[in-house]
């Protein structure tokens, strides 16, 4: 059983990657709730009113997707639970939270933590990171194209974005879960460029290889043409 989670900053790739991967290497993927979340829009459009119901709710979403991965099979998650904090933490140092709502956040996440603590797995057995610069980042959310994430829906938004980068260096050089690696998102097209998406298949499966958790009677797809 092998439990990966992608991690990274808004528009890294890290849903994409996960359809590629859990295609390629026959897992199930788990995908971070967006497009049927009720609250993102309510956050982008009045972000210091529901940035703590936000929080709530993702990491209501998370964990239950984290349970279900950490007692089934092989699976891929879009993102990790050990961002949850990264998100909630910077809204909160810009003002977006009260002191209330900081130590209720807390206080639930860490009874959640707990409570992943007793799962058979306690956590993933590997985190892929995929860096992008602030440039990277804005052409793949005006790629995607959701309305409230646009520079232009809110002047705002380029310094949340740019802070966020801030936030996810040290966060990553601080993970200690689980074995982690990076992927250049910048250099690598995972997407468009067929070579570029073999490159990063194969970092991916060297290093499980490299932990004894790649599955023995795995057998590398010959067609590298898996869609996202
Ligand atoms: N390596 C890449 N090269 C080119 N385009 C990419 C790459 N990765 C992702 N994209 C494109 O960038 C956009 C954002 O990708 P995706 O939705 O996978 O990001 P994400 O990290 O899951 O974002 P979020 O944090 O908002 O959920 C999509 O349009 C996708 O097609
Ligand atoms: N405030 C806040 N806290 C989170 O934990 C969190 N997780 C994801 N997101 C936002 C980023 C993308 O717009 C979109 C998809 O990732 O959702 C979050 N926003």
């Amino acid at each position: 059983m092998t439990v990966i989670v992608l991690s990274g900053p808004i528009g890294a790739g890290k849903s994409s990657l996960t359809s590629i991967l859990s295609k390629y290497l026959g897992t199930k993927p788990f995908y971070e709730s967006v497009d049927d979340n009720p609250v993102l829009p309510l956050f982008y459009a009045d972000p210091k009113k529901y940035a703590f119901l936000l929080q709530v709710y993702f990491l209501n979403t998370r964990f239950h997707s984290i349970k279900d991965a950490l007692t089934q099979d092989n699976n891929i998650l879009d993102r990790s639970i050990y961002e949850d904090a990264l998100f909630f933490q910077m809204n909160a140092d810009i003002g977006r939270a009260t002191s209330e709502e900081v130590d209720t956040y807390y206080k639930l996440l860490h009874n959640m933590m707990n409570e992943l603590e007793r799962m058979p797995k306690k956590n993933p057995d590997l985190l892929v990171h995929i860096n992008v610069s602030y440039d990277t980042m804005i052409k793949r959310i005006k790629k995607r194209g959701r309305p409230y994430e646009q520079l232009s829906y809110d002047s705002t938004l380029e310094d949340y974005y740019k802070r966020l980068l801030r936030y996810y260096k040290p966060w990553y050089e601080n993970y200690d879960y689980s074995p982690k690696m990076e992927i250049d998102g910048d250099k690598l097209d995972f997407m468009a460029n067929p070579a570029d998406k073999q490159i990063v298949l194969d970092q991916i499966t060297d290093k499980l290889k490299e932990m004894g958790k790649r599955p023995e009677d795995w057998e590398k797809p010959t067609d590298i043409q898996i869609e996202a």
